[in-house]
């Protein structure tokens, strides 16, 4: 399972990459906002510049939403770099650029998936990767790892190329659940990632075995 970082923060990318199980970064129009990326220019420098940092996939979301002026900002976003998948929601005009972008040679991937349907539907288009949103499923009362693994199995069954991408991560628990259940991706903020490293035990073991190695 890649690892990608879900945030336009510099810092905590570069982190992530030099922590070394950096495979890729997402980010979202909401996670631009929070680090205070705003106008155009700005926002295409800033998607650069990740793509500098990271060798990998970098997803960039558009923010339009009918089929002729998704089809322009995502060329745009394209052309940035090799590395850019190009993010375009759930939506039918959405499903129609996907399939457009995959005829011409462009990867995408399908964000705001929030049920087996509409997964099936962005496959179908050729979506390079699925964004199931499983931390907001949780939120409103289901168990959003239940659809990576109804996704992880109807995807095998179907043969598709699309990777399953979790999104909307908030624990490690949820990364632990995901690779069980054969997310291709996680897509994660900085600290659940990081909390996959801690255990009680380990601390303890460590703290005795530098005492006794102190004699
Ligand atoms: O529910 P949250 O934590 O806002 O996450 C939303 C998700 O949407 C995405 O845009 C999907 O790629 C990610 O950036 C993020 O994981």
């Amino acid at each position: 399972m890649k690892f990608f970082i879900d945030t336009a923060n510099l810092a905590q990318i570069k982190e992530a990459h030099e922590f070394g199980v950096l495979d890729g970064v997402t980010t979202n129009p909401s996670l631009m906002h929070k680090e205070g990326i705003k106008g155009h220019e700005n926002i295409l420098q800033h998607y650069k510049t990740i793509c500098e940092l990271v060798d990998g996939d970098i997803s960039a979301e558009v923010v339009s939403t009918t089929f002729d002026e998704i089809i322009k900002e995502g060329k745009e976003l394209a052309a940035l770099h090799p590395n850019i998948v190009v993010k375009v929601p759930m939506i039918k005009d959405g499903v129609k650029a996907i399939k457009w972008f995959t005829d011409n040679g462009i990867r995408t991937n399908c964000t705001l998936i929030f049920s087996a349907g509409q997964a099936i539907l962005a496959a179908k288009a050729g979506a390079a990767y699925v964004s199931p949103f499983i931390g907001r499923i949780d939120d409103s009362g289901w168990d959003g790892t239940e659809l990576i693994g109804q996704l992880s199995h109807i995807f095998n069954v179907q043969g598709y190329h699309t990777q399953i991408l979790a999104a909307s991560i908030r624990s490690p628990l949820h990364i632990i659940k995901c690779a069980e259940l054969g997310a291709h991706v996680v897509t994660s903020p900085l600290e659940p990632i990081l909390g996959l490293l801690k255990h009680p035990l380990t601390d303890l073991g460590l703290a005795k075995f530098l005492a006794d190695a102190k004699g």
